[in-house]
C-alpha cells in the first residue's frame, strides 16, 4: 500500500509497504515510519495518508483512509503548515485560524449536509530533521467530498450557463443562510472552495478564514484579520475593517460572474472607474444581472443584507419568468412577491457622458485641423500631412479615452496650438488666420456631427438588440 509522508520537507514522501496490502495487518500494525525521514505515517494511529491533494495558505491537504472504520472510509487530512518566515504572533494567529476551522466544522459540519463533517483534530509531536529537535504539527481530519471544485470545473467545461450559475447561487446561498444564522462569516468564498460531489451536491469548503461574530444577530459584524482572497474580498474586508453577511454575498457574486465569464476577477473589475464591468462579457437575464450587481456594490450597507434577501429576489425573478413565459422548464418554485425588491440597476453609466463625448469630438476636430494646416505648411505634401495628422489625432483620441486628456485640457491644448499658428504665420499654409479659424471650426463641427450620428446609431442598435 502507498503511504504518503506528511512531513513538509520530506525529500521522498511516497512510501510503499507491501504488508499493508493485507487488511488484517493494516488494521493491527502499531505504526509505520517514513523510510526517508522517519516521520510516523499512521496519524493519531488511525489515519493513513495516501495522496497529496494540494497545498493552501495554511498547509497541505491529503487524501487519507481511516483504518478504524470498516471499509477504510476516505477522509481529508489537513496539516497546519504555514508558509514563509512568520513572526511568532503571525504564527500564533495562523494556528488560531486553523483551530478555528476545526471548531467551526465541529459546530456546523454535523448540522448541515453541505458542509464537510469534522472527524478529528489533534497535534503530533515528532523528532525533527535536525538531531535533538522536535517538531509539532496540527492535523484536522474532515469528510472527503469526492468530486471536483468549481475552479476545476471551469477549466474543464468553460463558461457556466445562466441555469448552472443559478443552481450554484441558490445552493450556496442556502448554506450561507445557515452559516450566517450561526453567527459565522465564511470570508473566503471562491470557486475553489465550492465542491461538487459526484452525485451533483454542492459543498462549501475551507472554513479556515471564518470569523465568528459575538452577537448572533444577522447584520452584526466582526472585525477582519486581513485573511482573504484577492479579487473576491469587498472593500471593507480589504481594509481590515468589519465584515458582515454581505461580505460573503459580495464574494459569492464575484464567484458567479467568474463562472459566467470564465475570466479572472481582475479582468472584470475596472479599477479606473472602481466598478465591476462584467455585463458586456455575457448575456444573462436583466433581473439576475441586477441581483448580482446589488451584491457587488462597494458599500456593505447597500448590498443585500442577508442570503435570504437574495433568495427572495431570485425566487421573485423565477416567478416572474414563469408567468411571463408560462414555461414548465423553469426550475425555481414560484414564490410570493419579493418583500425586498431589487433596487434599480446600479450605476452602469457609460465611461463618457454625451456632453463629454461631443466636447471631445469638438476638440479633436479643431485640433486635427490645426495640426493638418501646420504640417502642410512644413512638408507641402498632402499624403504625408494626412498620414502624420491621423497618427497624432489617433494618439489624442486614445489619450481622451484613457482620460489622460480631459476637461480643461480640451481648451488649453487647442488654445496653445492656435496661439503658435497665430504667432508663427509660416505655419498658416499661406491661408491667412481667418481661413485657419474657419477650417478649424469647420473641422470641429464635422467631428461633432459625425460623433452625434454614430452615438445615435449605437443607442438605437442597443435598444433594438
Ligand atoms: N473536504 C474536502 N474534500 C475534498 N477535497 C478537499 C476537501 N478539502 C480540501 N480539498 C481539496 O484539497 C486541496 C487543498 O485544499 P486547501 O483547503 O488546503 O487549500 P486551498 O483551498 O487550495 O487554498 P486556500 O486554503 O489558500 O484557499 C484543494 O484542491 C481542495 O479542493
Amino acid at each position: 500500500m502507498e503511504v504518503y509522508c506528511t512531513r513538509p520537507r520530506c525529500p521522498r514522501p511516497q512510501n510503499y509497504f507491501a504488508d499493508l496490502d493485507d487488511i488484517t495487518t493494516l488494521k493491527t500494525t502499531q505504526q509505520k515510519y517514513c523510510t526517508t525521514c522517519g516521520m510516523p505515517l499512521l496519524l493519531d494511529g488511525r489515519y493513513v495518508p495516501v495522496k497529496l491533494l494540494g497545498r493552501g495558505g495554511f498547509g497541505a491537504a491529503f487524501l487519507a483512509r481511516d483504518r478504524r472504520i470498516p471499509g477504510m472510509r476516505q477522509c481529508v487530512v489537513k496539516q497546519f503548515q504555514p508558509a514563509g518566515n512568520l513572526s511568532l504572533s503571525q504564527l500564533q494567529q495562523a494556528q488560531l485560524m486553523f483551530e478555528r476551522e476545526a471548531e467551526v466544522l465541529s459546530q456546523l459540519g454535523n448540522d448541515h449536509e453541505q458542509i464537510p463533517d469534522l472527524f478529528a483534530f489533534f497535534p503530533v509531536i515528532v523528532n525533527g530533521l535536525q538531531p535533538g529537535q522536535q517538531d509539532q504539527f496540527f492535523y484536522l481530519v474532515q469528510e472527503y467530498i469526492d468530486g471536483q471544485n468549481l475552479e476545476e470545473e471551469l477549466v474543464q467545461q468553460g463558461k457556466f450557463s445562466e441555469q448552472q450559475v443559478l443552481e450554484v447561487l441558490q445552493e450556496i446561498l442556502k448554506v450561507l443562510k445557515f452559516v450566517h444564522h450561526r453567527g459565522i462569516i465564511h470570508r473566503d468564498i471562491k470557486p475553489s472552495n465550492i465542491m461538487r460531489r459526484r452525485d451533483g451536491r454542492l459543498f462549501l469548503l475551507d472554513f479556515g478564514a471564518v470569523k465568528q461574530v459575538t452577537n448572533v444577530a444577522l447584520g452584526s459584524a466582526a472585525s477582519s484579520t486581513g485573511i482573504y482572497s484577492m479579487g473576491f474580498a469587498p472593500p471593507e474586508q480589504m481594509a481590515g475593517g468589519q465584515v458582515f453577511p454581505s461580505t460573503d454575498l459580495y464574494a459569492l457574486a464575484v464567484t458567479i460572474i467568474i463562472l459566467l465569464t470564465n475570466k479572472e476577477a481582475v479582468q472584470l473589475f475596472d479599477a479606473y472607474s472602481n466598478q465591476w464591468k462584467w455585463r458586456m462579457q455575457v448575456t444573462v437575464s436583466p433581473r439576475l444581472a441586477d441581483i448580482l450587481d446589488k451584491m457587488l456594490l462597494p458599500a456593505a450597507n447597500q448590498r443585500f443584507q442577508s442570503a435570504q434577501e437574495v433568495l427572495d429576489a431570485l425566487n421573485s425573478q423565477a416567478a416572474q419568468a414563469s408567468t411571463q413565459f408560462n414555461s414548465p422548464s423553469v426550475t425555481l418554485p414560484p414564490q410570493p412577491p419579493n418583500p425586498s425588491p431589487v433596487v434599480p440597476r446600479p450605476p452602469t453609466q457609460p465611461a463618457f457622458s454625451t456632453v463629454e463625448l461631443l466636447g471631445g469630438a469638438a476638440f479633436s476636430g479643431f485640433e486635427g485641423a490645426l495640426i493638418a494646416i501646420a504640417l502642410f505648411s512644413l512638408v507641402k505634401s498632402s499624403i504625408v500631412t494626412l498620414s502624420i495628422a491621423f497618427v497624432i489625432l489617433g494618439i489624442l483620441i486614445f489619450a481622451q479615452t484613457r482620460r489622460w486628456i480631459e476637461k480643461f485640457d480640451l481648451l488649453i491644448i487647442p488654445t496653445i496650438s492656435f496661439a503658435i499658428i497665430f504667432f508663427l504665420p509660416f505655419l498658416q499654409g499661406g491661408l491667412g488666420i481667418k481661413a485657419v479659424v474657419f477650417l478649424a471650426v469647420g473641422g470641429s463641427l464635422v467631428a461633432i456631427s459625425l460623433t452625434a450620428v454614430f452615438r445615435l446609431i449605437y443607442k438605437l442598435l442597443s435598444l433594438l438588440l
